[in-house]
């Protein structure tokens, strides 16, 4: 086990600005990240598995976690739930491992509340007209639910100004990047406190 925490990254953003895509490919260049895998009341897509991509759970299941106290945040979300198990963010965090949520704005809210320190992203798309397309040609919605899922990205764009960061997703590889540069220089941020910490309590005479 490592001496310091790991650090909670909260990537959020409308549906699909491509937060899937940028934080596979981030994953790809940093193995040492950690992804915190949902549980959602949504049916899988064509190619998703469980376990891997969400905990695909019925209602009540989730429902019960939720009054067990088994999730971080939760959120209903075009007509289903979703929700962040603690279990594996909190062990993940002590072992000294950062931990990437990828999660809607109501349930990164609550996560603001319960982790302060936590680090919040907002990725951006270039445009709505670009946004609208991407999740058009994803090709994963019905066309209410793609009306519904842009319906909740502008109130979703409404509530960046509580995000620590907004990235715009433009090209994957500049998104990645950026990314990148925030999570090293979030860990440079809290090396310099543990060093100033550390320099007073040294100068503490016993
Ligand atoms: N920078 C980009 N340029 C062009 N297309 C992109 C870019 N980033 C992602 N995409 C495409 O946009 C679509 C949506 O991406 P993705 O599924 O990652 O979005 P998401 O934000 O995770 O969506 P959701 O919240 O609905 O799960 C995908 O088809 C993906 O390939
Ligand atoms: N509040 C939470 N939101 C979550 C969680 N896992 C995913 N999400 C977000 O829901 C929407 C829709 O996801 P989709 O897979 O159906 O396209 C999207 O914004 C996800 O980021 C969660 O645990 N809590």
């Amino acid at each position: 086990m490592k001496d310091e925490k790991g650090i909670l990254f909260i990537l959020s953003g409308p549906s699909g600005v491509g937060k899937g895509t940028v934080r596979k490919a981030l994953f790809d260049q940093d193995p040492d990240l950690a992804y915190s895998i949902s549980v959602t009341t949504r049916p899988s897509r064509e190619g998703e598995k469980d376990g891997v991509d969400y905990f695909f759970k019925a209602k009540e299941d989730v429902l019960k976690m939720i009054e067990q106290g088994e999730l971080i945040e939760y959120a209903e979300y075009v007509g289903n739930y979703y929700g962040t198990p603690k279990a594996y963010v909190e062990q993940t965090l002590e072992e000294g491992r950062d931990v990437f949520l990828e999660i809607e704005v109501q349930g990164a809210m609550q996560v603001k509340e319960n982790f302060p320190e936590g680090v919040f992203i907002f990725l951006f798309p270039p445009s709505l007209e670009e946004l609208k397309n991407r999740i058009i040609n994803r090709g994963t919605e019905t066309e209410d639910l793609v009306r519904n899922r842009l319906l909740e990205a502008k109130k979703e764009i409404d509530m960046m100004d509580a995000y620590d960061y907004v990235v715009v997703n433009d090209d994957i590889e500049n998104a990645v990047s950026r990314i990148e540069s925030i999570v090293i220089s979030e860990h440079c941020k809290r090396e310099r406190i543990a060093s100033q910490y550390k320099k007073a309590i040294g100068s503490v005479e016993l």
